[in-house]
């Protein structure tokens, strides 16, 4: 399997660049705490204020003057009005930055090697787009309640200190208890956290299965018995297993606090003669505790949800820091396609993909020498796995050389030049994805994009409405024509084909070798086509053979009297 490490890739370097990405990541939501917070401690804090007044308007001998009420009301108002505010402005706030952070992890994405991408594997990319930051939503939507749940404690917290010191001190000491059992808690269910996430990646490699895989499971009874019987299964179960075991343990501790809250209620009632505490003080103290039980209970009910955050956030972290060590510069301003004069060159070029942890041998690309001429035809031709994907992707700039260099008119394609090298291509991959939007959806591109469609014998398939087609869904061969017209419509100097012609029928297959191909070669373009069709091989300039990662050998057909006819 393949890993790029860059030579900074230390292990210091990683963990600091983690460091640094968590920072990073982090800032947006300390506007959303401090907000929060700031507006939950007003609400806290007349809260607080409130119960104040209400237990000593409880105790008064008359009525509540009429200044009094109105305190009252406006302490209430001041109570329930910051606290809704705390969660609008929170609501808000939140969703962008949780909106930003979906952004930024995409673009993290899109800006990795795609070496990388491919040895992270899909289902977990998407496990992270979607469950970890979904987590991190729920968490943040509910941020504001916490914030004012805290003030309203630490309201109530010095309310109670001043109604009772003594009072005060055995609550906290009973309160300290439970939090240190608390702490002791979080860090197994953490483990339990943690683990149940790992799970959630083989979950989503099975639903994938699933899904994409629904005709062969529909075919095989064994296999759909092994998917779902066994590793879907498995790891849902896994993941209940964790997570049921991390929130039992929560509620246990949960438990805990509520008995030790009571005691103290307990011994306040069984101890005030020996204390000598006066009832007003007594009664006022139980309700207030009473009251801050509930948002006591919301702080301690939220330590789940943060421990999943933050396993969440944990890997958002480390996919952010990996992907940000390697990242490429990729432009957002529309970029200058280089200018190919003579020849792109791949000189004593060499590539490896590792397998790790002892697997089968690793499979090595090189050394390669190759000069593609402008203008040129040529075919890659070779074994199943023998590296004609591998080589292509090192042409185009889109895996990096382990040892040698890649030259566009004698000069390296380094990381200044390297996305101005790329645009020189477009390419039409065997794993391509389709798109169903023009990227340019211009009047002159949609009337070509017409024209190809009749073309390509499928304009009574799909047709062109406002820049995309009106649908992608259709044969395999067909949906690759579709893929041709965006390449088409790219007008790129450079086009390769991987194996575009292996899904088509033998008549449009001659349409692609002997009309198609001469064609683009007429209008200047450089072709590089990967094919297994021999029959045609008449139609290259030049066809090279790989084995095992090297070039073989190399023929030029029309040289050698080899002429492709219809
Ligand atoms: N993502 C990957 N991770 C690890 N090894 C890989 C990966 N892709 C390819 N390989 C290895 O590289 C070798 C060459 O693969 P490549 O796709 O270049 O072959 P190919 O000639 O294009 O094959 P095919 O004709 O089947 O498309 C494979 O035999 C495989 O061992």
């Amino acid at each position: 399997m393949l890993r790029v490490v860059p030579p900074d890739a230390s292990p210091l370097n990683r963990s600091s660049t983690f460091t640094a990405e968590t920072r990073r990541l982090l800032r947006p939501f300390a506007y959303v705490v401090v907000l929060a917070t700031m507006l939950g401690c007003m609400s806290g804090v007349a809260t607080a204020l409130l119960l104040e007044q209400i237990n000593s308007a409880l105790h008064g001998s008359s009525a509540i003057a009429r200044s009094t009420a109105v305190g009252l009301a406006a302490l209430g108002l001041l109570a329930v009005g910051s606290h809704a505010l705390a969660g609008i402005v929170n609501s808000f706030t939140g969703q962008r930055v949780v909106a930003a952070l979906r952004k930024d992890v995409s673009l993290r994405i899109l800006h990795a090697p795609v070496a990388s991408i491919e040895h992270m594997k899909s289902h977990r990319l998407q496990a992270i787009l979607n469950e970890d930051i979904n987590t991190i939503s729920t968490f943040t939507a509910e941020f504001a309640g916490h914030a004012s749940a805290f003030a309203v404690t630490a309201g109530c917290a010095i309310y109670l200190l001043k109604l009772s010191p003594v009072l005060f001190m055995l609550s906290a000491v009973a309160i300290g208890v439970g939090i240190v059992f608390t702490y002791l808690a979080a860090k197994i269910w953490i483990r339990d956290f943690n683990a149940a996430r790992v799970a959630e990646d083989d979950l989503q490699k099975q639903y994938r299965a699933v899904i994409e895989g629904a005709k062969e499971l529909r075919l095989n009874r064994h296999r759909r018995a092994h998917v779902h019987g066994l590793r879907l299964a498995s790891a849902a179960d896994e993941v209940a297993r964790r997570n049921a075991r991390a929130l039992s343990l929560f509620w246990a501790a949960e438990g805990t606090n509520s008995a030790l809250f009571f005691l103290v209620v307990l011994t306040i009632l069984i101890a005030r003669p020996w204390l000598a505490l006066d009832a007003e003080v007594a009664s006022g103290f139980v309700i207030v505790l009473l009251f801050v039980k509930g948002p006591i209970e919301e702080l301690a009910s939220l330590l789940p949800f943060f421990s999943q955050a933050q396993v969440a956030f944990r890997r958002i972290a480390r996919l952010s820091a990996d992907f940000s060590r390697e990242k490429e510069a990729l432009a957002s301003d529309p970029v200058q396609v280089a200018a190919l004069a003579g020849h792109i060159e791949l000189r004593q070029v060499h590539y490896r993909f590792d397998a790790p942890g002892g697997g089968p041998a690793p499979f090595e690309l090189g050394p390669i020498d190759l000069r593609i001429q402008r203008g040129e035809t040529l075919f890659i031709v070779g074994g199943n796995g023998s590296g004609k994907t591998t080589l292509v992707k090192l042409l185009l700039g889109l895996y990096r050389p382990s040892q040698g260099q890649v030259l566009l008119d004698g000069v390296a394609v380094d990381d200044s030049l390297r996305e101005a090298y790329r645009a020189l291509f477009s390419a039409i991959f065997s794993d391509y994805f389709l798109f169903d939007e023009l990227v340019d959806p211009s009047p002159e591109q949609q009337r070509t994009a017409k024209a190809l469609l009749e073309r390509l014998k499928i304009s009574g398939k799909t047709e062109l409405a406002e820049g995309a087609f009106s649908t992608t869904d259709l044969s395999t061969g067909q949906r690759k024509r579709l893929a041709l017209i965006h390449a088409w419509l790219e007008d790129r100097p450079v086009m390769l084909f991987d194996e575009w012609a292996a899904d088509q029928d033998p008549e449009f297959r001659q349409v692609f070798y002997l009309e198609l191909l001469p064609e683009l070669k007429r209008l200047g373009k450089t072709l590089i086509v990967i094919s297994h069709d021999d029959r045609y091989f008449g139609a290259a300039d030049r066809v090279i053979r790989l084995v095992q990662g090297q070039i073989a050998d190399e023929v030029f057909p029309f040289r050698q009297g080899m002429r492709t006819s219809p």
